[in-house]
C-alpha cells in the first residue's frame, strides 16, 4: 500500500487475525486466493478503469461497456482461465452487460432444460462464445405471471417446425438483458400449441440476429427499452423489446428435457417435473443472494471506513473532533448492516450447497428436495435483496452529504442495485410464493383434526396444516416438528447477556414463527373458500414468510439424522450444509479471535432483527418487554466490542479500491484530498466560464441591470 495509511490508527486497534478473516469470507483459502488474483488482475488493467462513467452519454457509455466485454473475453482466452476464474474477472469488471445474462441464464437455461443431445449441440457454441445469448421470459404485458404469457410457439407437423408469433402488443418481449442490441441468440419463452392444443409455456432457442452482418433476421423486430434509473449504473445494459412474426424454427430447437414434442406433433411428459421449465430461476435466484452479500458489503466498506475518518463536534481544547464511527446512533445503524453482509455471506453459501445437492438429486432423477429448493431461493431472494437495498440507502446517509456525490460510489451501486428487489421475481411475489404450494392438500392444524380440501394451500402453510398427519417437517421446516413445545416455551432471559445463548435466540426465533404461521393457519382456516383466504390475508402471510425466511438467516437448523432418505445428506456434508449463522460458529474456525468477532456479528444480526421486530415477538409473547430491553442493552454492549474491530472487519471483504470504486471508501482514508481532486474532472470544470452563459445568463443579467438602472 502506498502513501500514509489514514486509517492506520484504527487497524492497530484490530483484536483478530484479519487474514484469517478474509479466508472465511471468501469460502475456502482456494477461493480467496483465486478471487485476490483475478481483483488484482483487474484493478491494474487500464482497460478496465472506471472514471467518469457516471458522466457518460447512453451511447459512449455503451460502447465502454462492449468494449470492456470483448477485452475481458480476450484476457480469458489469452490467460487460459478456467470457467471459475473467468467469472471472478467478470465480476470484478463490475459492469453489468450481456455476458451477465450470456453466462448467468442463456447457458444455465440448455444445461438446465435442453435434452443430452441438445446440451452436445448448443454449449460449446455458447461456451466459445461463437453466439451470444439471452433469456427472453417477461413480455410487455406479462413479468411475474409466467403462465400469463402471450406468445406462442405453434407446432406445424408439415414442416416439422414451431411458428413462434407475437399476437399482440403486451405480448412483445420487454426487459431481457443483452437482447436490445447485442444477443444473437435466446431461449425465448412461449405458449406450446400442437395440434391446436395448448402445452403451457416452455423455452426455445431462437436466433434473432444474423451471424454475418448482426442484422435482425426477417420477421423480427427488436430494440433497447430506453434509459433505466441512474447514471451509468444498469444502462450499460441493452434490456430489450422484441416481437415475432411467424417466425419458423426447427422442433429440436424446443428445450425438451421435461416435455418431448414428436415428429407427429405428439407431447410426450419425460419423468422431469414441469417445475424444472422454471428451473433456471432457482440457479439465478440462489446467485442473486450470494451477491445481495457484495452489494451490501460494498457499501458498508465505504460507510465505515468514512466514519471512521469523518469528524463532527466534540471537540475540547482545541483537540480533535469525535469520529462520527464513535457516535452510538452511527453505531446503531451501521454494524447491524456489517452484521447483515456477513450473515447473507453465509446463507449464500449454504443455498449454493443447497442447490448443488438439488441438481445432484436431479440428475438422480430424485426429485424431493426441489419445493424446498424453489421455497428457500424465492424466500432468501426476496428477504435479501429488499434488505440489502435499503441498507445501500442506509449507508449513503451514514456518509452525510458526501454520500450523494457520485464519486462517492453508493449512488451507482444503489441505482445497479435496485432493481435485483425486481428482476427474478418481484420480491412480494417471491414471498407469497414462499409460503405458497399449488397442492391439493388435506388442511389439518395441529391435532384439531379440522380437515379442508384445499385449491391452493402454502409451503409454510400446507407443512403447518399437516402437522397433526404425522408427516414429519424436514429441511428449513424441521423445527415446526416441535410446534407444541415452541406455542407453550417460555424465553428464560433473565440478563443480558442470557442474549448471548445460541439457544436461547434460536428459540426466541423458532417460537415466533412457529407462532406466526399457526396463527396464520388457524385464519386462513375461518374461510369458506381457501383463495379468498389467501387473497385477504396475503399481507399477513408475507410477514410469517419473512419471520421464517430470518429464522433459516440466523441459523438453519440441524437436520435430524432420521429423514426421510430423500433428506438425509452424508456425514461427509456435515460442513456445508450448517451454514446458518449460528451453525457457522460451531465450526472449528481457525485464526486469533476470528469466532469472537464473528460471534459477536451473529448476536448483533439476531438481536438487531429482535429489536426491529418486536412487535412480532411481543404479539406472540415468545418475549416479555424486559426481555426485549435486555436485548438492547446487550447489543449497546456488543456495538462497543464491534467498534475497535469495524476497519479490520471491512478489510477482510478485501476490496480492491478499484473494484470499491468510491473516494469515501478509499483503504488509506485520503478522502479530502481526493474528493476536491476528483471535483475538478467534472466536465463543468473545463471552462471556467460554462457553455450556455453567454447565451442565457449573461443577458439575463444584463437586462435586470438595465432595469435598475431606469
Ligand atoms: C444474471 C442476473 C441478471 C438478472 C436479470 C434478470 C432476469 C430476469 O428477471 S428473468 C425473468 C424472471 N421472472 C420471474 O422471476 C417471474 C416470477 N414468477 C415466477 O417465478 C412464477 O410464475 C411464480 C413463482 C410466481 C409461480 O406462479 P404460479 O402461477 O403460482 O405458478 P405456476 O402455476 O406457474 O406453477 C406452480 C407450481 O410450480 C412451482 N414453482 C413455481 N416456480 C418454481 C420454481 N422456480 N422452481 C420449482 N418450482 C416452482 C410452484 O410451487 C407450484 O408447484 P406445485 O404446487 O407442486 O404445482
Ligand atoms: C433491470 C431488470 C432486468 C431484467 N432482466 C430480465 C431478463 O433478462 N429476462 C426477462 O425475461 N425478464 C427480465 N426482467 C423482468 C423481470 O423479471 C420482471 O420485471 C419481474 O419478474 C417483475 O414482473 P413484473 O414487471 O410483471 O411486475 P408486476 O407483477 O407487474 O408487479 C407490479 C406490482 O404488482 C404486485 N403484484 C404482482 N402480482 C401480485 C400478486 N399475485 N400478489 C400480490 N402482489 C402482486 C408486485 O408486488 C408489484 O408491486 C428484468 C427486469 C428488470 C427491472
Amino acid at each position: 500500500m502506498k502513501g500514509v495509511d489514514h486509517l492506520a490508527h484504527e487497524r492497530n486497534k484490530t483484536e483478530f487475525d484479519v487474514d484469517a478473516m478474509k479466508i472465511v469470507w471468501a469460502g475456502s483459502r482456494h477461493a480467496f486466493e483465486l478471487s485476490d488474483r483475478m481483483a488484482r488482475l483487474v484493478a491494474s488493467d487500464p482497460a478496465f478503469q472506471k472514471d467518469g462513467r457516471t458522466r457518460l452519454g447512453r451511447k459512449e457509455l455503451f460502447k465502454n461497456t462492449l468494449r470492456k466485454a470483448a477485452h475481458a473475453w480476450k484476457r480469458i482466452l489469452e490467460l487460459r482461465l478456467t470457467e471459475e476464474e473467468a467469472g471472478w474477472l467478470r465480476n470484478f469488471v463490475d459492469e453489468p452487460s450481456f455476458t451477465d445474462l450470456h453466462w448467468g441464464m442463456f447457458i444455465p437455461a440448455i444445461k438446465g432444460q435442453g435434452t443430452d443431445e441438445q446440451q452436445q449441440k448448443w454449449l460449446p457454441l455458447a461456451y466459445k462464445m461463437q453466439i451470444i445469448g439471452c433469456y427472453a421470459q417477461t413480455e410487455l404485458g406479462h413479468g411475474s405471471n409466467v403462465q400469463g404469457l402471450e406468445t406462442t410457439a405453434t407446432f406445424d407437423p408439415e414442416t416439422d417446425e414451431f411458428v413462434i408469433h407475437s399476437p399482440t402488443l403486451t405480448s412483445s418481449k420487454w426487459w431481457p438483458g443483452g437482447l436490445g442490441k447485442v444477443s444473437t441468440h435466446a431461449i425465448v419463452y412461449a405458449r406450446l400449441i400442437t395440434n391446436g392444443q395448448e402445452h403451457g409455456v416452455h423455452g426455445f432457442i431462437v436466433q434473432l440476429r444474423s451471424l454475418d452482418d448482426h442484422m435482425p433476421l426477417p420477421g423480427i423486430t427488436m430494440g433497447d427499452i430506453g434509459m433505466k434509473f441512474g447514471n451509468g449504473a444498469y444502462n450499460t445494459m441493452d434490456n430489450g423489446v422484441l416481437t415475432f412474426d411467424h417466425i419458423r424454427i426447427p422442433r429440436n430447437q424446443m428445450l425438451m428435457r421435461v416435455l418431448r414434442v414428436t415428429r407427429e406433433g405428439k407431447c410426450v411428459q419425460s419423468n422431469v417435473p414441469r417445475q424444472l421449465i422454471y428451473g433456471t430461476m432457482v440457479f439465478v435466484r440462489q446467485t442473486i443472494v450470494a451477491d445481495a452479500s457484495t452489494a451490501l458489503s460494498r457499501a458498508v466498506c465505504i460507510a465505515t471506513r468514512y466514519s471512521a475518518v469523518r469528524r463532527q463536534f466534540g471537540s475540547q481544547d482545541g483537540g480533535m473532533e469525535t469520529q462520527v464511527i464513535d457516535y452510538k446512533t452511527q453505531q446503531s445503524r451501521l454494524f447491524p448492516l456489517l452484521a447483515s453482509a456477513y450473515a447473507f455471506r453465509f446463507v449464500g453459501e449454504w443455498l449454493k450447497w443447497l442447490y448443488t445437492d438439488v441438481t445432484q438429486r436431479l440428475q438422480a432423477n430424485d426429485f424431493s428436495t426441489l419445493p424446498e429448493a424453489h421455497a428457500c431461493t424465492a424466500g432468501l431472494k426476496s428477504l435479501t435483496t429488499t434488505a440489502t437495498a435499503d441498507a445501500i440507502e442506509e449507508c449513503r446517509k451514514l456518509c452525510g452529504g458526501h454520500g450523494y456525490l457520485c464519486a462517492s460510489g453508493l449512488p451507482e451501486l444503489f441505482a445497479v442495485y435496485v432493481p435485483a428487489c425486481t428482476y427474478e421475481g418481484d420480491n412480494v411475489v417471491l414471498l407469497l410464493q414462499h409460503i405458497a404450494d399449488r397442492k391439493r392438500s388435506l388442511y389439518r392444524i395441529q391435532g384439531k383434526r379440522e380437515e379442508k380440501k384445499l385449491e391452493v394451500a402454502r409451503f409454510l402453510m400446507k407443512t403447518v396444516s399437516q402437522l397433526g398427519s404425522g408427516k414429519k417437517p424436514v429441511g428449513t421446516t424441521a423445527y415446526l416438528g416441535q410446534v407444541q413445545d415452541l406455542l407453550q416455551c417460555c424465553c428464560d432471559v433473565q440478563t443480558a447477556e442470557d442474549w448471548l445463548k445460541p439457544s436461547v435466540v434460536l428459540e426466541a426465533f423458532e417460537a415466533r414463527s412457529a407462532r406466526m404461521c399457526v396463527a396464520r393457519a388457524q385464519n386462513l382456516s375461518k374461510f369458506e373458500n381457501p383463495e379468498d383466504g389467501f387473497a385477504e390475508l396475503s399481507a399477513d402471510l408475507v410477514e410469517a414468510a419473512v419471520a421464517h425466511c430470518q429464522l433459516i438467516v440466523v441459523s438453519k437448523r440441524k437436520e435430524e439424522p432420521d429423514l426421510t432418505p430423500a433428506m438425509a445428506r452424508d456425514e461427509s456434508d456435515h460442513h456445508n450444509k450448517d451454514e446458518g449463522f449460528i451453525d457457522k460458529l460451531q465450526q472449528d474456525i481457525p485464526g486469533k479471535g476470528v469466532n469472537q468477532q464473528l460471534q459477536n456479528l451473529c448476536y448483533i444480526y439476531a438481536l438487531n432483527l429482535l429489536h426491529k421486530y418486536l412487535g412480532d415477538f411481543l404479539s406472540t409473547g415468545c418475549i416479555t418487554p424486559k426481555q426485549a430491553s435486555l436485548a438492547n442493552d446487550q447489543l449497546r454492549s456488543l456495538y462497543s466490542q464491534i467498534r475497535p474491530n469495524a476497519i479490520a472487519l471491512v478489510d477482510a471483504f478485501n476490496y480492491t479500491d478499484h473494484y470499491l470504486g468510491s473516494v469515501l471508501g478509499r483503504y488509506d482514508g485520503n478522502v479530502y484530498p481526493k474528493l476536491y481532486e476528483e471535483a475538478w474532472k467534472d466536465p463543468l470544470n473545463d471552462s471556467v466560464v460554462p457553455d450556455g452563459y453567454h447565451e442565457y445568463v449573461h443577458p439575463m443579467l444584463k437586462q435586470q441591470l438595465r432595469n435598475a438602472r431606469l
